[in-house]
């Protein structure tokens, strides 16, 4: 029997994402998600898509490992335990490859080391991503296990990109330069936006804007990228659920020495009690738009202070490609939010740019225009599929060759 069932596993700071597909067909055998992993109540969301009914229940689960133990046990109960020998990969997501790892990589002692010593530039996110790979070391050593890396997709910027003005010799010594993240997506979205158009990536210059919890803007000019707005970490750029984005670098200094906070403190406040949860008291955009429905100004304040970055990005980024031919939103926020995409868009019609009312509020998991017929450059609402690209990249560098994908 041919291995053909790739799982995919998303270990965020506090929560799992997982797929197991079937890559003959890229169908999806079960999906589930793991929340608020390590607080008091802990939530397992599991999806078998073979037959059977979702199942959710909330627990105390207090770390990756065990939230990744709980999964396993869940696709046990489904038949499609970890055991199978269909299986034939785990993928895992990488936040911070550094500029090493500029496509996926079979996971080896000495990748695993690499990944370890990014863990100070990606302090949030990659110590989980290497629990999950321990974990699932442990559960199956035999398979192989594949790291795909949210910076490699961005290792293609130029340096006039990458680089910050700061001292050279300070900034190689220490590896100091723009990164990016959530390459995976830019990726993937700037490929199906490419596809929306009728055209082929290397003929379509792309804005994606994708809208999460963390957040990112990118340039892609011809199926490469050439800028994106996270940096040496992913606290750059736009303003996220709690983290701040962009910010005079001199901030730090003034809260370290007149405002008395240790560079830890600093940390934290700007990783995660900064963005709209700093500003308002919420991260999750649903709940801030029906606060400004009922007439919250802080919640109002937030959401302009929200749109007013991504309006810079989009500007600065379309003066950077110097031609756009679509503006593509994703995540969690660009997929769901019309008043995000309004208003985002709303005042740009000299750069071609305009959102129609009656696209905009349509509610659909498929990728499609909001822009009029009329305007210049297509605004496109494009969901992202990180799992199934990352199970796609996996099963490409494990499949027996000839092997279609
Ligand atoms: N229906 C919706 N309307 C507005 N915002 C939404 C909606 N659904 C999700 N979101 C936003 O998406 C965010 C999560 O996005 P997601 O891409 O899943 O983030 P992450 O992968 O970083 O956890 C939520 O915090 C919320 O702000
Ligand atoms: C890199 C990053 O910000 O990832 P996430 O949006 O999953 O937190
Ligand atoms: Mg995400």
């Amino acid at each position: 029997m041919t291995a053909t069932r790739v799982l995919v596993l998303n270990s965020g700071s506090s929560s799992v994402k997982y797929q197991l597909l079937d890559m003959r067909d890229s169908s999806r055998l079960a999906v589930g998600l793991v929340e608020r992993i390590g607080e008091e109540t802990s939530r397992l969301k599991h999806t078998p898509l073979t037959g059977g009914d979702e199942r959710e229940r909330e627990e105390p689960i207090a770390d990756h490992e065990a939230a990744l133990k709980a999964v396993s046990a869940e696709l046990t109960a489904d038949g499609l335990g970890l055991d199978s020998p269909e299986l034939a990969a785990i993928g895992h997501r990488v936040v911070h490859g550094g500029l090493k790892f500029t496509a996926p990589t079979v996971i080896t002692d000495e990748v695993l080391a690499e990944i370890q010593r990014l863990v100070p530039v990606a302090p949030l996110h990659n110590p989980a991503n290497i629990t999950g790979i321990r974990t699932a070391q442990a559960l199956r050593p035999d398979l192989p296990q594949v790291a795909v890396f949210d910076t490699a997709f961005h290792t293609t910027m130029p340096e006039s990109a990458a680089r910050y003005a700061i001292d050279v010799a300070t900034a190689d010594q220490h590896r100091v330069r723009r990164y990016g993240f959530h390459g995976t997506s830019h990726a993937y979205v700037s490929r199906e936006t490419a596809k929306l158009l009728g055209k082929e990536p290397q003929d379509v210059n792309v804005i994606v804007l994708h809208l999460g919890n963390g957040a990112s803007a990118s340039a892609v000019r011809g199926g490469r990228c050439v800028e994106t707005s996270m940096g040496l970490t992913p606290l750059e750029g736009l303003v996220m659920g709690t983290r701040s984005g962009d910010v005079d670098p001199a901030v730090v200094f003034h809260l370290a020495r007149v405002g008395g906070m240790s560079i830890d403190e600093v940390d934290t406040l700007l990783n995660k009690k900064s963005g709209l949860v700093g500003l308002c008291g919420d991260n999750d955009m649903r709940e801030i738009r029906r606060r400004i429905d009922g007439g919250d100004e802080a919640a109002a304040l937030a959401f302009d202070i929200y749109i007013h970055r991504l309006k810079k990005y989009i500007g600065a980024y379309y003066a950077v490609l110097g031609r756009v031919d679509a503006i593509a939103f994703t995540a969690g926020v660009g997929e769901n939010a019309a008043p995000v995409r309004e208003a985002a868009v709303a005042g740009l019609e000299e750069l071609g740019l305009a959102v129609d009312g009656e696209l905009n509020a349509v509610r659909s998991d498929e990728a499609r225009l909001i822009s009029p017929e009329y305007a210049r450059v297509a605004v496109a609402v494009v969901p992202t599929d990180e799992e199934l690209e990352i199970a796609r990249q996996t099963y490409a560098l494990v499949a027996p060759v000839g092997t279609p994908s």
